[in-house]
């Protein structure tokens, strides 16, 4: 059997820097001024989502493991697996309606994973163009992309189905991309915020069937059982189901960074069952999404004082799930080193 002394770790590569070398390239998502389809690229599976305005947010997001991945396509997603952890990238072309597409995506990378044996789903993001839009029968576009994802976690996994930690996010063209990590036997669990509803209990009022994801999930790897990775998801101003502090994005910024703390908190990690705490500055590959140009600077003042020093964080300038969004941060913290 494989051993996975490092595990599953993410870096961020800004263009001038040379690639990560010395362990095996999973997958590769390369946000750009453009995209670029889901395939196996140099022997890697790789996408480029349409993210960047400028230069300054131009990156690559590596996946690297511990054993050499096997890629593939998969119908229209490009995959890796190296045993333990599976990599999965799709792209749903611009259309009038995304509920279809995204019910038959998701079917697929659940077939993929039933066939190659990667059960436990870790985190996914999808990247949504125009997502506060509405689609030719005038629905707004997330809300469409989000009856898709309901009814293609119902038909697998039933209406009470577990969904890992994810992100919904704008993007700037290219209809839907999204990408997912799955392993094989690792312990992941999926995790709430006492202050928040879980996203899966939203009320109507947001849209015909509510988002399904975690607000983080946690990722023990083989043998491994205790503190595990912690992905946190997209995360906003949002107490209860509601947003607050419309307008002002200093409130919001304070209360998105208030949530995340209060997911990754001892207590809330040892009411999920995990004897482990952690803060804010235990937050790496930290992903800042902000709706307007004009509030990047307050964005990133409040960021560089909450989290550590060594922190890789990537801003970029996208709408979000709600309008009246105005930020939202993901991250991960790792687990210590042993
Ligand atoms: C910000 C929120 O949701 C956003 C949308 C998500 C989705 O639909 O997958 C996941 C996390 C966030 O990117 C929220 O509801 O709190």
């Amino acid at each position: 059997m494989a051993t996975y002394p490092n595990g599953l770790r993410s870096r961020l590569v800004r263009p001038h820097e040379k690639p990560p070398s010395g362990r095996h390239l999973l997958g590769r998502v390369a946000f750009l001024d453009h995209h670029r389809a889901p395939a196996v690229r140099d022997g890697v599976a790789d996408m480029g989502v349409h993210l960047a305005r400028d230069e300054s947010a131009l990156v690559t997001e590596v996946w690297e493991t511990d054993a050499p991945p096997t890629p593939g396509m998969y119908q229209d997603l490009a995959y890796a697996h190296d045993g333990e952890y599976l990599f999965c990238a799709g792209q749903i072309p611009e259309g009038g309606s995304y509920r279809e597409p995204v019910r038959e995506d998701y079917g697929a990378a659940f077939d993929l994973i039933g066939e190659l044996g990667y059960p436990h789903v870790i985190r996914i993001w999808h990247f949504i163009d125009d997502i506060n839009g509405a689609n030719a029968d005038g629905m707004e576009i997330y809300r469409d992309f989000c009856l898709g994802r309901a009814e293609a976690v119902d038909r697998r996994l039933g209406p009470s189905g577990d969904m890992p930690a994810a992100t919904g996010i704008g993007s700037l063209g290219g209809g839907i991309s999204w990408y997912l990590l799955a392993s094989r036997s690792g312990r992941v669990r999926h995790l709430e915020n006492p202050l928040q509803v879980p996203a899966p209990s939203y009320p109507h009022r947001y849209g015909p069937r509510p988002p399904k994801f975690a607000r983080a999930t946690s990722l023990s790897p083989p043998g491994l059982d205790g503190a595990g990775d912690i992905f946190v998801a997209g995360t906003a101003s949002i107490l209860g189901h509601e947003t607050v502090h419309e307008g002002d994005v200093a409130k919001q910024c304070d209360v998105t960074l208030a949530n995340m703390a209060k997911v990754l908190s001892r207590e809330n990690l040892l009411a999920h069952g995990i004897d482990d705490g952690r803060t804010l500055k235990d937050l790496r590959y930290v992903k800042v999404y902000v709706r307007r140009e004009e509030d990047l600077e307050a964005v990133r003042t409040a960021c560089a004082e909450a989290f550590s020093d060594t922190a890789e964080i990537v801003y970029f300038t996208v709408d979000i799930c709600r309008s009246d969004l105005l930020v939202e941060i993901e991250g991960i913290a790792p687990r210590p080193p042993a």
